[in-house]
């Protein structure tokens, strides 16, 4: 089972660039730029990640990118997850990104999109993995910032595929940034939104029908809301679940009591992915082996999944036509 779910090709939907800092690199970083990090070694960075809740998590994940400065840092992380995800039977990676992160620490625009372009393109070279870039904004800043840097982007415009909206969620509805949607839409960019994690199905909601999403990252709290499940079955929309995710920020106890296969039944579309592989105990590879294990899933229910993430991708024709015919091939 282990091997077949190497080879399945899998298109990973929900990922969190900063959130594949390892702690290696987080420690070489650290000294090729001379920051400070309250960590004397990689095993003192691997015992902090014990979290009570997803702000808990957030303050180490906006910590611990504190040590990426230069273009070549973006490369590197980046490289460095996409060899990992490769090595996994992963080919298509949608990475999100937070420049605000970056911009409130002094780090350009440029630097960030720059050092990330340069590993797409290996990437697509060296790996044959195929990627698309998700624009995060950051739900509890203000609205009017994430207008800036939408305005900000437009000279990038090219190398996005979406926005997304990502941060703490409890408080920080997804309303407040129709007017930001808006405008992305106009600018041609596709809408996404993690909502329903820790929120309540409302946000979900929300998503929705104020921004228009195509796709819900996480959602896995829709079930509370018999009447949102429907709408999400009749729309055919996705949901980006991200097992060790949920345990990891305890919005499940185990996996074995996750919503998953309540969700399937339910007759929705799902993905899995990783979200924050270097902070949550696992990529790709782990999150499918955990849910075999968890819910005893067979090949066939695996299939589907991959199968969804293929189906909904950022990606070419050509590319989607070439990943369903490995798929079923494999
Ligand atoms: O898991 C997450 N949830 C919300 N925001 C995030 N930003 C990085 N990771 C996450
Ligand atoms: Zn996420």
């Amino acid at each position: 089972m282990q091997d077949f779910l190497k080879q399945l090709p899998k298109a990973e939907l929900h990922l969190h660039i900063e959130g594949t800092l390892e702690p290696e690199l987080m420690m070489a970083l650290a000294e090729r730029n001379g920051v400070t990090l309250p960590y004397a070694s990689v095993e003192e960075v691997r015992r902090a990640y014990d979290f009570a809740d997803l702000s808990a998590f957030l303050e180490l994940y906006f910590l611990g990118m504190s040590v990426l400065r230069h273009e070549a840092d973006f490369e590197d992380l980046a490289m460095d997850y996409l060899r990992r995800a490769h090595a996994e039977g992963v080919v298509h990676v949608e990475m999100h990104v937070d420049p605000q992160a970056h911009l409130a620490r002094g780090v350009p625009l440029e630097t960030v999109l720059n050092g990330l372009e340069r590993a797409r393109e290996r990437a697509a070279r060296e790996l044959d993995i195929s990627t698309a870039l998700i624009l995060a904004f950051l739900r509890d800043k203000p609205v009017e910032e994430a207008m800036q840097l939408l305005e900000a982007v437009e000279p990038y415009r090219e190398r996005f595929a979406a926005v997304g909206l990502d941060s703490a969620e409890l408080g920080h509805p997804p309303g407040r940034f129709a007017e930001v949607f808006q405008c992305a839409r106009q600018m041609g960019l596709a809408c996404v939104a993690h909502a329903g994690e820790e929120g309540p199905p409302a946000y979900i909601r929300e998503a929705l029908e104020q921004l228009q999403v195509c796709r819900v990252d996480h959602g896995v709290r829709c079930l509370e809301d018999p009447g949102l499940v429907e709408t999400l079955r009749e729309r055919g929309i996705v949901l980006t679940v991200c097992p060790l995710s949920n345990v990891s920020l305890k919005v499940v106890e185990r996996l074995a009591e996750h919503p998953l296969p309540r969700l399937l039944e339910a007759g929705l579309r799902l993905t899995l992915s990783s979200d924050d592989p270097a902070y949550f105990g696992g990529g790709m590879l782990d999150n499918f082996a955990a849910c075999r294990e968890a819910f005893g899933w067979g090949e066939a229910t695996f299939r589907q999944l991959a199968a969804n993430a293929i189906d909904e991708a950022f990606m070419t024709e050509a590319r989607r036509s070439e990943l369903q015919a490995r798929l079923a091939d494999c």
